[in-house]
């Protein structure tokens, strides 16, 4: 592992992957991938979640697709250089922000959407100029295989590569000296990446899981909401980091909302769940177990019925939960969706403040200003107002989590940030030794009087204010000198 991380090391000293017309074309070789051998890829992906292609496409390829199509879009303004406002002391100087790579990146991915979570963090780490090594999850092997044989044929092979193993290849990876990490995947795996990268001082970009809250108020539309939720709930087995965990209503709303998810589940879903394309499957016997535990002692208002030789869970609701039962203490991570009453808005916010930040919010009301108080009076890596999900697709929206739910940011611009370091320059010429007096010793009252007036200025560059400016620092500077030279 070792000479495989140093081998892309040295390509990247090289140099060959910071000009923008070469990750431009490395971003173009990776559409073409996706668009040619879409065919492929969507089988694998299939094949590990039992989900259709269609869903496959909707769920993952739109996404890849649409990253790398803003990053060709917008790469040249993001990897510019920024100028930067100066002050008086260096207002004839150049400040600016080049964003530069960081150098060799690891991207750890997760199997829920194998697809997604690998190449779309790659994305990023190759449009900041870097050489990256992908480790997808190994337990949706078909998407890790397929992603093995097809980035090499179209990515530079000294730059980009694939690892596939297990937690000894994955242990091994992180003994390595990367520049940075991303890893997708659970909290308690997370702290095993954060504490390998603590050795190598590497940066890392955690996104962590945790239980989503769904708070409904009275002053909604239910229909919509009930749709929207049964929506992001159900889609992937509830297989996704930012699925609404739980409910949080009023006791009277409970009744409603259990018969309008119920219908909703039997739009999407026909009579028989178990045989619609649309609904997906557990992705091995040992997380069906862990969710079929959930249900132990719980009222099934809705669903339960389960299936260990197909991994199938039915759409399910519980209700009245017991926030301290097993279910409110995990995250779900499969189609189980618990009730839990509260009195009023109040409740909800504090039943939330009292646990672990998450990583999404959902909030659905007639009332703006309801949802704005929520959002204000809460912490959560994202939020969406009367939807699930869709702050995802945003790409102009840094997507990660807070606290226990990560640490971090990518999606688009964030993604280009999140690979690159916002290194500051400052280009000075040779002259003005008379004003840097000023900072040299020995230090009187007088140049102290004059360094705060020649620093705690600031200004941005119009064309008049410059001017003047400039008029104004050579009279100064004049002053200056003169002052200077009879201390
Ligand atoms: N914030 C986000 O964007 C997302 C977060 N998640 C979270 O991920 C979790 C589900 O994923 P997991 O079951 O963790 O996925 P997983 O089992 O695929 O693990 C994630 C990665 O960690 C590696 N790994 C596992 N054990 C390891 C160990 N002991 N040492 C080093 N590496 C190890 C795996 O090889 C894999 O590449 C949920 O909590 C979910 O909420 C999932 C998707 C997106
Ligand atoms: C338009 C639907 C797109 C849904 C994509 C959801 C991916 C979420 C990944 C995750 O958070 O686990």
């Amino acid at each position: 592992m070792e000479r495989q991380v140093q081998r892309l090391r040295q390509t990247f000293r090289s140099g060959r992957s910071r000009p923008l017309r070469f990750r431009l074309q490395q971003l173009e070789a990776l559409r073409r991938m996706v668009q040619e051998r879409e065919k492929d890829i969507l089988a694998a992906i299939a094949a590990d979640l039992s989900k259709s292609e269609l869903n496959a496409y909707s769920h993952e390829v739109i996404t890849i697709l649409g990253e790398i199509d803003f990053m060709l879009g917008n790469l040249p303004e993001l990897a510019s250089a920024r100028p930067a406002k100066k002050n008086l002391l260096t207002m004839m100087d150049e400040a600016y922000v080049q964003p530069e790579p960081l150098g060799v990146v690891l991207i750890i991915g997760a199997w829920n959407y194998p697809f997604v979570l690998t190449l779309q963090p790659l994305v990023g780490a190759i449009a900041a100029g870097n050489a990256a090594i992908v480790k997808p999850s190994e337990l949706s092997e078909n998407t890790a295989k397929i992603l093995a044989e097809l980035l090499p044929q179209y990515l530079d092979q000294d730059l980009y590569m694939i690892v596939n193993g297990g937690v000894e290849e994955t242990t091994e990876l992180l003994r390595q000296r990367f520049d940075h990490i991303l890893y997708t995947g659970n909290t308690a795996v997370g702290k095993i990446v954060m504490e390998a990268a603590a050795k190598h001082l590497t940066p890392v970009t955690l996104e962590l899981g945790g239980k989503s809250p769904c708070y409904i108020d009275r002053d909604c539309d239910l229909d919509v909401a009930c749709r929207r939720i049964t929506w992001g709930k159900y889609m992937n087995c509830g297989q996704t980091c930012i699925a609404p965990d739980y409910i949080l209503c009023e006791a009277s709303l409970q009744d409603q909302i259990v018969q309008k998810i119920k219908d909703t589940v039997k739009d999407f879903y026909g009579e028989n769940v178990k045989a619609s394309p649309d609904y997906e499957r557990i992705i091995n016997l040992r997380h069906f177990k862990r969710i079929k535990s959930l249900l132990e002692g719980q009222k099934i208002a809705f669903g339960g019925e389960t299936d260990e030789a197909t991994r199938y869970i039915a759409p399910t609701i519980l209700t009245d939960v017991d926030p301290n039962s097993k279910v409110m203490q995990e995250e779900i991570f499969g189609p189980i969706l618990p009730i839990v009453s509260v009195k009023n808005v109040e409740e909800a916010i504090n039943f939330i403040n009292d646990r672990e930040k998450p990583l999404a919010l959902y909030i659905f009301s007639h009332n703006n200003k309801l949802i704005k108080r929520v959002i204000d009076e809460t912490s959560s890596g994202g939020v969406t107002g009367n939807d699930v999900i869709m702050h995802f697709t945003v790409n102009s929206l840094p997507f990660g989590g807070v606290g226990a739910s990560g640490m971090g940011a990518y999606h688009g611009k964030y993604s280009f940030d999140t690979f690159s370091h916002q290194r500051p320059c400052l280009l000075k010429g040779l002259k003005g030794e008379s004003v840097n007096k000023l900072r040299y010793p020995p230090n009187s009252e007088s140049k102290v009087s004059w360094s705060k007036f020649f620093l705690l200025k600031q200004f941005n560059k119009g064309r008049l204010q410059l001017l003047l400016l400039v008029c104004l620092v050579a009279v100064a500077a004049v002053i200056v000198k003169f002052v200077l030279e009879r201390l």
